[in-house]
C-alpha cells in the first residue's frame, strides 16, 4: 500500500508556483492577487480561509480578506462582488461555502466574473469544463487528479466510482475521469443518498473516490483488494484528547480499509492541502490570463 501524501505534493506545487512567481517579480510583473469573502464563523470555513491566506503569504501573492456576520444581506454581498469584479488588482476571488439560508448561492455565484471565479464554481467555467473547453477546474477535484498523476497512477479504461454529486467535488469528479485526457478514459459511476446497494457498486471500483461528509461510511467489505482509494470527507468529531477538542475524520475507515488499497489518501494530509495548493495554481493562471485572454 502506498500512501498519497498530499501535504508533501501540495508543498510541491505550492514551491514550483513560487518560483513562478519570483520570476514574474523580478521582471517587474503585476503579483497575483486572491480575494476571499466569508460569511459568519464556522470553524471549518474559518480555517479553510486561513490555509488559503497563509499559502498565498508562503508563495508570494497578495491576497486580501473580506469578512462578514452571518446577518449580511443579499445586495451587500452581490455589491462586494461586482467591487471585486471591477477591481484591477484582485485576480480572482471566491465566496467561501456554505451561505446562510437567506442568501441565494446559486445568484451569489452567478455574480461573479467567470475570469475571477478560481474556484471554478460559476456555470460558464461549469459548461466550458463539461465541453473540453480551457476553464478554471474546481479545486478539490483538479487537485485529485494532480495526485493520481504526480503518482503516475492508471486511470484508462478503469471503473471508477465516485460517492457524492455535489456541484464542487462530486459531479465535477465524475465528468473529469469520464474524459479523454490523463488522468481520465475511465467508466465512471456516481453514487449517492438514493443509490440502492452502496457496496454493491463500491466493491466494482478500481479507483473509488468518497466526497460524503460522514465519518466511516466506506469500511473495509466495501473495497476491492487492490483499489485506489480517494477520501475527500473532512469531518470534525469531538476528541476530548485533543486541545481543540477535535479531530479530522475522512468518508473511508483509514485503518481497516488501508490494508486492501494499492493507494489511499489520508485525512488529514490527503485532499485537502491539494485544494489549497490548485486553488493558488487556478489564481496564477487568472493573473496569466490562460482562460479566458
Ligand atoms: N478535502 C477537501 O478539500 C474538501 C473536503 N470536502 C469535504 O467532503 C465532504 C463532501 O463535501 P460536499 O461535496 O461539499 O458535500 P455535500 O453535502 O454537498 O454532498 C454530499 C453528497 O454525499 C451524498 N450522500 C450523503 N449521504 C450519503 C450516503 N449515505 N450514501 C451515498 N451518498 C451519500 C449526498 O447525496 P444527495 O445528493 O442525494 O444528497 C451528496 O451528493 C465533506 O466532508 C466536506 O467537508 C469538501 C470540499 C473540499
Ligand atoms: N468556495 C469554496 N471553495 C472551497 O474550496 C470550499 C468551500 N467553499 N467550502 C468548504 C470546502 C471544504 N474545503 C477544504 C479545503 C481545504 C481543507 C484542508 O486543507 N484540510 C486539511 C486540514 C485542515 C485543518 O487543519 O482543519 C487536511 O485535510 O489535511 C479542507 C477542506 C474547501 N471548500
Ligand atoms: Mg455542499
Amino acid at each position: 500500500m502506498t500512501l498519497l501524501d498530499g501535504k508533501k505534493t501540495s508543498e510541491t506545487i505550492q514551491d514550483e508556483i513560487a518560483a513562478e512567481v519570483a520570476e514574474i517579480k523580478a521582471k517587474g510583473g503585476k503579483v497575483p492577487h486572491l480575494a476571499a469573502i466569508l460569511v459568519g464563523n464556522d470553524g471549518g470555513s474559518v480555517t479553510y480561509v486561513n490555509n488559503k491566506v497563509l499559502a498565498c503569504e508562503r508563495i508570494g501573492f497578495g491576497s486580501s480578506l473580506v469578512s462578514y456576520e452571518d446577518d449580511v444581506t443579499e445586495e451587500v454581498l452581490l455589491n462586494k462582488i461586482q467591487e471585486l469584479n471591477e477591481n484591477a488588482e484582485v485576480d480572482g476571488f471566491i465566496v467561501q461555502l456554505p451561505l446562510p439560508k437567506h442568501i441565494d448561492a446559486n445568484k451569489v455565484l452567478e455574480a461573479i466574473d467567470p475570469k475571477k471565479d478560481v474556484d471554478g464554481f460559476h456555470p460558464t467555467n461549469v459548461g466550458r469544463m463539461v465541453a473540453g473547453l480551457p476553464a478554471y477546474l474546481p479545486a478539490t477535484p483538479a487537485g485529485i487528479l494532480q495526485l493520481l498523476k504526480r503518482y503516475e497512477i492508471e486511470t484508462k479504461g478503469k471503473h471508477c466510482v465516485v460517492i457524492g454529486r455535489s456541484n464542487i467535488v462530486g459531479t465535477p469528479m465524475s465528468i473529469l475521469m469520464s474524459k479523454c485526457t490523463y488522468p481520465g478514459e475511465s467508466t465512471v459511476t456516481i453514487c449517492h443518498r438514493n443509490t440502492v446497494d452502496l457496496a454493491h457498486h463500491t466493491r466494482q471500483a478500481d479507483i473509488l473516490i468518497v466526497a460524503v461528509g460522514r465519518p466511516g461510511l466506506v469500511t473495509a467489505d466495501m473495497v476491492k483488494e487492490g483499489a485506489v482509494v480517494i477520501d475527500v470527507g473532512t469531518t470534525r468529531v469531538p476528541d476530548a484528547t485533543r486541545k481543540s477538542g477535535f479531530r479530522l475524520r475522512g468518508d473511508v475507515d483509514f485503518d481497516n480499509v488501508a490494508d486492501k488499497c494499492s493507494y489511499i489518501t489520508p485525512v488529514p494530509g490527503g485532499v485537502g492541502p491539494l485544494t489549497i495548493a490548485m486553488l493558488m495554481a487556478n489564481t496564477l493562471r487568472a493573473s496569466k490570463r490562460e482562460v479566458y485572454g
